[in-house]
């Protein structure tokens, strides 16, 4: 997907607890580390984030983004040990959690630097798009105008218009870019859409 122009890869960390689903660990991002230079922009879907900092830090990751349900007393100490491996933290939020939520995080001493706003419930791929979350993406945009806000389930050319006219610019996309006979097509149909919304903010 580097090849088509996609600025990072989305790596979904997810432990069969914290969702219903398991996929990869540490071990599979030492070996992707090996192969690329690329931004890997791990996503934490676990109960316990804490647990994976080492690791992950070890292993090469670049982002480490962690969910605000399961962090509530320890984001502090979360993103202190997440900066200190040479990690750029990041909070994310499913649905169902009010936005307001990430507001400390991000307001902090030591922020976190990015949010993700989840557009489907976490996972799995190939679900539908939740356009009201979009709210949840205008009111951080207003508040933090040069915040990195990244959305993430059902993108994709018919969605990224809502997505990107709303202020998000970290562009999250699995089936409709793995599921494209041209994939480098959708990617820049998506960056080309964050780009134009960027300049009418
Ligand atoms: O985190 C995820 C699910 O938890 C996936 O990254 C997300 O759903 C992207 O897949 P798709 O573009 O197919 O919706």
């Amino acid at each position: 997907m580097l090849n088509c122009g996609a600025d990072w890869l989305h790596m979904d960390i997810m432990d069969g607890h914290f969702v219903p689903n398991l996929t990869i660990g540490a071990p599979v991002i030492e070996s992707l580390r090996k192969h690329t230079k690329a931004y890997l922009d791990c996503h934490l879907m676990v109960t316990n984030p804490l647990d994976y900092v080492d690791p992950f830090g070890k292993a090469g990751a670049s982002g480490f983004t962690f969910h605000v349900e399961v962090s509530k007393e320890n984001w502090q100490e979360l993103v202190q040990r997440i900066k200190s491996k040479g990690m750029r933290p990041g909070v994310a939020l499913k649905p169902g959690t009010p936005i307001e939520e990430v507001y400390p995080l991000v307001e902090s001493e030591n922020p976190v630097e990015m949010v993700l706003v989840m557009t489907v419930e976490p996972g799995f791929g190939g679900q539908k798009f939740m356009p009201e979350m979009m709210d949840k993406v205008r009111a951080l945009r207003k508040k933090y105008p040069s915040l990195d806000i990244e959305v993430d389930g059902g993108l994709g050319p018919s969605t990224i218009d809502m997505a990107a006219s709303a202020g998000a610019n970290c562009i999250v996309a699995g089936s409709s870019v793995f599921g494209a006979p041209k994939p480098a097509h959708v990617i820049s149909h998506l960056r080309k859409s964050v780009e134009e919304s960027q300049q009418n903010i």
